[in-house]
């Protein structure tokens, strides 16, 4: 598993600087070299060609006739300007000869514009495509990392890297290298015709260029540079925004009256972005300008040459202006095809991220396809066993674990209690297969668990902070088993075992009802009742193992009372394992293990553990006789002296939490 280290350099915001790595290996530090540009290109060629073949062939078909058509173009320029000096001399022939030539250019110039106007819409169509095409392998390989990634910010820097570059890039390259081409073929033609008339110019054309070119691609390296300096600032300027403009953090944020605090890092965080790009841009642009003036005075001089060379009777006036108009036209195709090499290439280092972010396992760290949460039916257990599991979290100081030995046998129901931060939910996510341990092993039947997908494909598990989906009622219970089409009689029959069923029936389009008023028709629920359908969804999963962390800790007395008095009914033939701060729902489990500090402390049946007088026995009956006192006072307060109803019986059966 790996491990990102990091400085604590951290800012007024709490965020550590992307700059801060300590291992020096910032990969945005490097220059995009020749090979990475020709990967770039062959990544899109190839991408352009599985999203969309026969578009593709169009365009560079279009892009080799239209250059065609301008080398004959300047030949054609070249015969009709020596018609045009002949026509006084030469009669009505010469006349007729101009005519024919001024038609055939308007012919080839009106041709190669309509073939123009075709081709910019497959362009438009053609990168669309591309452009699905690469987002869709980077949104796959991001849904297939292992959750251990989600740690590591390295991680998040990559992600982000790639999720913007597939946005902004692949229309890029792809315009670029279609104009590449098409600048390549016009030169070729261009050239071709040129060098019929003065082909020792040619050198010198293509001298004016380089020092324009070379300042592009210094721009475009420290343009790279900068983005991966930015990148972490980024996040953190977008996870601001979210919070300002998001529905999910607007109650707190008004309650707390924390907007302008939150804008004015939005503001900190810009203004750094801005200050940099500025600086950089304002450096380039004085190189730029300069480089510019050079390439100008070199083609200045090459016109010069050309003149000189009328002017001392070496080449014909018509030639001249002829090879002067296809000149201007090198110096443009050749402008042109350095601007888009240095697009490609300003483009090579973000495909770059996408290339490694979608490569299976290699540099993204672990990115692997049996990471997939594609649930797979799963087959059962006898007995799930974990042997001094040990664990720590990427980045952190100490193990959250530490050798933690528990065993759960087919159709049992477990429970792990402790106090915040011992462990609990560290444990259920080893065990459902979400991390891999550092040290220990976990046992199914026996033998090794080879792969984490195995357990995740076996288990359902209800978070503490269950994910609410802002779609249908339906998608909220059959996500618990994706891949196939959702089961109605299934959806109700789980919502009705999570107690759901009404909440359903009270929503204005029952189960079509999109749980989010962002959208037309939206409703919302409590937290309760959201937490419902989060036991539905593991209902309808239907996997051998359940882990239910907290399951009802939003869940109003009754209903909490219901799902643990009948867990073992609703849960038949199922090994369940209950995460609980209420003693009270724990006590009926089979064994239940006491957690402290990443530890198991003690373990045994609720009888056992009070017996041996332990931590176990001592928060049990703190709970009890807080609820005890509690239910007393209640009593003695209540008209005639009796206990409000639903709240004596059980001792320790109503709500308590551990202090
Ligand atoms: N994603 C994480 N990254 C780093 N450390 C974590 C992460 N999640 C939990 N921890 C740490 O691991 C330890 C165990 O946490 P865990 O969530 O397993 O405790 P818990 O017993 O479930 O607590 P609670 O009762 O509050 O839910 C704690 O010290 C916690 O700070």
């Amino acid at each position: 598993m790996r491990r990102d280290a990091r400085e604590n350099r951290t800012d007024a915001a709490g965020h550590t600087s992307a700059a801060a790595r300590e291992d020096g290996t910032d990969e945005s530090e490097r220059r995009v070299t020749a090979r990475e540009l020709i990967q770039a290109c062959a990544f899109i060629v190839r991408a352009a060609w599985q999203a969309d073949r026969r578009r593709l062939c169009g365009v560079v078909a279009v892009q080799l006739l239209t250059a065609v058509g301008m080398g004959v173009l300047v030949l054609v320029l070249r015969d009709t300007l020596g018609t045009a000096f002949s026509v006084g001399g030469k009669g009505r022939s010469a006349e007729d000869g101009l005519i024919a030539s001024l038609c055939g250019l308007v012919v080839l110039a009106s041709a190669g514009g309509v073939l123009r106007t075709v081709s910019s819409g497959w362009q438009r169509v053609l990168t669309v495509k591309v452009d699905r095409h690469i987002m869709a392998g980077v949104l796959r390989s991001a849904a297939r990392s292992e959750l251990a990634l989600f740690e590591d910010p390295a991680f998040h820097d990559r992600l982000k890297r790639a999720v913007f570059a597939s946005r902004s890039q692949p229309v890029v390259v792809v315009t670029a290298l279609i104009g590449a081409v098409q600048a390549l073929l016009s030169m070729a033609a261009v050239s071709a015709a040129f060098a019929v008339m003065a082909w020792w110019l040619l050198p010198f054309t293509a001298l004016s260029v380089l020092p324009v070119l070379k300042a592009a691609r210094d721009e475009r390296n420290a343009d790279y540079r900068l983005h991966g300096r930015l990148a972490e600032g980024r996040r953190v300027r977008e996870y601001l925004e979210q919070l300002l403009a998001g529905q999910d953090a607007a109650k707190e944020i008004r309650a707390l009256g924390l907007g302008d605090t939150l804008q004015d890092r939005w503001e900190g965080r810009y203004a750094e972005e801005i200050a940099s790009t500025t600086d950089m841009q304002s450096r380039h642009t004085r190189r730029k300008a300069v480089a510019r003036l050079l390439g100008d005075a070199v083609f200045v001089s090459v016109v010069a040459a050309m003149w000189w060379t009328v002017r001392s009777g070496g080449v014909q006036l018509p030639t001249a202006l002829a090879a002067t108009g296809a000149l201007l036209m090198l110096a443009t195709r050749v402008q042109m095809l350095g601007y888009v090499l240095n697009n490609i290439g300003a483009s090579a280092a973000y495909m770059k991220d996408v290339r490694v972010f979608t490569a299976d396992g290699t540099d993204t760290g672990g990115t692997r396809p049996d990471a997939s949460s594609a649930f797979c039916h799963p087959s059962g257990f006898r007995q799930l066993r974990a042997e001094k599991l040990t664990f720590s979290y990427p980045g952190s100081a100490g193990p959250a674990l530490r050798e933690v030995s528990v065993e759960l046998g087919a159709g049992e129901v477990i429970a792990v209690v402790g106090a915040n931060g011992s462990g609990k939910s560290t444990l259920a996510k080893l065990l459902a297969g979400l991390y891999e341990p550092d040290g220990g092993r976990l046992l199914w039947d026996g033998r090794s668990v080879p792969r984490p997908a195995e357990l995740r494909a076996a288990s359902a598990v209800v978070f503490q902070d269950f994910v609410r989906f802002k779609m249908t009622v339906r998608d909220n219970i059959a996500f618990g088993r994706p891949g196939s089409p959702a089961d109605p009689e299934a959806v109700a029959a789980a919502a009705a075992d999570a107690g759901a069923g009404g909440v359903v029936a009270a929503l204005p389009r029952g189960y079509e009802t999109v749980l989010s008023k962002e959208f037309t028709g939206g409703a919302d629920l409590s937290l309760g009742q959201w937490q419902r359908l989060a036991l539905a969804r593991a209902f309808y999963r239907d996997a051998p193992f359940v882990i239910l962390d907290e399951p009802t800790a939003s869940l109003d007395p009754q209903a909490e009372a219901d799902l643990f008095r009948h867990i073992r009914r609703l849960f038949a033939g199922r090994t369940v394992l209950v995460i609980s701060h209420r003693f009270s729902n724990v006590r009926a489990a089979d064994r239940i293990y006491v957690m402290d500090s990443g530890r198991v402390t003690e373990h045994g049946s609720h009888e056992e553990l009070m017996a041996s007088d332990g931590t176990y026995a001592r928060l049990f009956r703190l709970q009890a006789d807080a609820y005890q006192e509690r239910g007393d006072r209640r009593a003695r307060e209540a008209p005639g002296g009796e206990a409000p109803r639903g709240e004596t019986s059980g001792g320790a059966a109503a709500v308590a939490t551990l202090p």
